[in-house]
């Protein structure tokens, strides 16, 4: 069971390079077997091209490692608070890709202006709060994923499977490890979409961003009702 979760979250980082979402070693990838309560994540530092599935640590939720050798991701503090957070995750990935990290470091949410968008991601893409020096300084400890949580109290994970951290970057996750990479790669393309559209267009930032919530709920096969969101928006 855990060697074939260890596959699958070595193919989803080896996505990170192909797909351009991460320069040397700027992301990292990890899921969750729930039975066991473990997490298959990638090793900190270690390049995408030499990763093995024997190089990947297993951790318990938390946090101690179970097995492996190398030192896990330095980010994964944040992907065990996701994955308790949000119950019905299976995959979790982080990098700092250009365009998502762009509105991060902006502390701006990554506005609905189009059906590519709606297609996926269930309103604006949401951004925390700014972070204070001190949580900057310490991003690796919990308190990032502390700050997605909080940003989500309001929020159905499932139907916005990404969000950008001030200062840092984007996180995204999903059913399994591939799928949180699949988001990640989408959520990219929205935000680079986003940012030259509001330079074509600065009074799209005054558009209404909810005129497309019902595209959301009516391709996700949810009750769609004009002019209304609908109460039920949990897959
Ligand atoms: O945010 C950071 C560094 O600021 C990390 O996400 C690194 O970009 C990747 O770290 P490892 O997964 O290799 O520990």
């Amino acid at each position: 069971m855990l060697e074939e979760l260890k596959e699958k979250v070595l193919q989803a980082n080896l996505e990170l390079p192909k797909r351009n979402l991460v320069i040397y070693t700027w992301g990292n990838v990890s899921a969750i077997d729930r039975e066991q309560g473990l997490v298959v994540i990638k090793p900190s530092g270690v390049p995408y091209e030499k990763l093995k599935p024997s190089d990947l640590p297993v951790i318990d939720l938390n946090g101690n490692k179970v097995e492996g050798d190398l030192n896990p991701s330095s980010d994964t503090a944040t992907h065990l608070v996701l994955y308790k957070a949000f119950p019905e995750i299976g995959g979790v990935v982080h990098t700092h890709s250009p365009w998502c990290t762009k509105w991060a470091q902006a502390c701006r949410a990554i506005p609905t202006f189009g059906t590519t968008h709606a297609d996926y991601f269930y309103g604006d893409i949401p951004c925390t709060r700014p972070l204070t020096p001190l949580e900057i300084a310490t991003e690796y400890e919990k308190n990032t994923g502390d700050v997605i949580v909080e940003t989500f109290k309001n929020l159905n994970p499932n139907d916005i499977p990404g969000v950008v951290v001030h200062s840092h970057g984007p996180f995204n996750w999903g059913k399994d490890p591939m799928k949180a990479v699949e988001n990640a790669v989408i959520m990219e393309e929205i935000a680079k979409l986003a940012f030259y559209t509001q330079s074509l267009s600065p009074h799209a930032e005054q558009m209404d961003h909810h005129l497309l919530d019902k595209h959301f709920l009516r391709k996700h096969g949810k009750n769609a009702y004009y002019g209304q969101k609908s109460q039920k928006v949990n897959n």
